[in-house]
C-alpha cells in the first residue's frame, strides 16, 4: 500500500484490495506498516491512537465479510502521551486472535530526505513474544524493523511459529539495501514462511518507502513479489514441505543454545 495520512481512505483501500483476492480458504492476509495512518506526523498517529477501537472494529468487520485471516499491522494503540505499534490479527470470524507491539524502535539515521527516524520519541516499546494459532499452524508476529533481529525470530520459532507476518514500512535506501536479503535469512534460519508487507512509494509527508512485498518460503524461494507499486501478492502454504525442510535440516536441534540448555538441565 501507499498509505496517505486520512484513515477513511487508507481502509477503503483495504477493502478495494480484499475484494480482489482469490477464492481460496483458508486465507491470511497481511497488511503493511502503519496501514491506516501514514505520514501525517506524530501527533496525528497520536490522535489515531484514541481512536484504536474505531479502526479495531472496522478491521474485525472486513475480516468477517471476506472471512480472511487478518494481519492489520500496524496500528497505535493509547498509552498515555505516547503509544504502542501495535498488529492485531484477527480470525475469519472477525475475533482478535492475538496482539503484537513492535519491540524494536526504529531510532536509525538513513540517508534520505528523512535523515533522522527517532520511532522511540513517541512510541513505546513492546515487551512480549506474540505466537497465534490458526488453521495453517502457528502465526508469529514481528513488524519492520524488528527483521535485522533474529534473536526475535528465533524465540518465535521456538514458540512454534510455521509462519512470520511482518508488515513494513523500509525505508527506500535501507529497503534496497537489505529488505530482501534480510527477509529470507530470517525465512531460511528458521525455516518459516515469511509474508512481508510493505508500504511503498512517496507519502503525504515526502517519505519514500520501498515497496516489494513478498512471500519467501522456508527453503528461501522466493514465492511472490510485488515489483512495483501496489497491489497483491499471493503464495500457497504448503506444510509437508515446511517438515521436510526441518526434517531434512534439524537447526533447531542443532542449535548451540539448544545444546547448552540440554547441558545445564543435566
Ligand atoms: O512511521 C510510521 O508512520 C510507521 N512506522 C515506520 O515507518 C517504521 C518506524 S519509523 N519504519 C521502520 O521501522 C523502517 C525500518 C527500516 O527501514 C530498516 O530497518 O531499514
Amino acid at each position: 500500500m501507499n498509505s496517505q495520512p486520512q484513515p477513511q481512505e487508507n481502509l477503503k483501500k483495504v477493502e478495494h484490495w480484499l475484494q480482489q483476492l482469490p477464492d481460496q480458504q483458508p486465507q491470511l492476509v497481511v497488511l503493511p506498516e502503519a496501514f491506516s495512518c501514514f505520514g501525517a506526523g506524530d501527533k496525528a498517529q497520536w490522535q489515531q491512537s484514541q481512536n484504536a477501537e474505531q479502526t479495531h472494529q472496522a478491521l474485525t468487520e472486513l475480516a468477517r465479510k471476506y472471512r480472511v485471516y487478518l494481519c492489520a499491522g500496524t496500528v497505535p494503540t493509547p498509552n498515555g502521551d505516547k503509544f504502542y505499534a501495535t498488529s492485531w490479527l484477527f480470525g475469519p470470524d472477525g475475533k482478535e486472535l492475538g496482539n503484537y507491539q513492535k519491540i524494536h524502535l526504529f531510532d536509525v539515521d538513513v540517508a534520505d530526505n528523512t535523515k533522522q527516524y527517532r520511532e522511540s520519541a513517541w512510541a513505546t516499546p513492546g515487551q512480549n513474544v506474540v505466537v497465534v494459532d490458526t488453521e495453517f499452524g502457528r502465526v508469529g508476529l514481528a513488524v519492520c524493523y524488528d527483521v535485522r533481529f533474529p534473536e526475535l525470530f528465533r524465540l518465535l520459532r521456538q514458540q512454534g511459529a510455521e509462519i512470520i507476518v511482518l508488515p513494513s514500512a523500509f525505508t527506500q535506501v535501507t529497503g534496497a539495501a537489505h529488505w530482501q536479503t534480510l527477509v529470507t535469512a530470517r525465512a531460511i534460519e528458521q525455516q518459516v514462511y515469511v509474508v512481508a508487507a510493505g508500504q511503498v512509494g512517496t507519502h503525504a509527508n515526502g517519505r519514500q518507502t520501498y515497496g516489494h512485498s513478498m512471500v519467501i518460503d522456508p527453503w528461501g524461494r522466493n514465492l511472490a513479489e510485488l515489483a512495483d507499486g501496489e497491489g497483491l501478492a499471493s503464495a500457497f502454504a504448503e506444510p509437508e514441505q515446511l517438515a521436510e525442510i526441518r526434517n531434512n535440516i534439524p537447526v533447531a536441534d542443532h542449535n548451540v543454545w539448544s545444546i547448552k540448555r540440554k547441558y545445564d538441565s543435566n
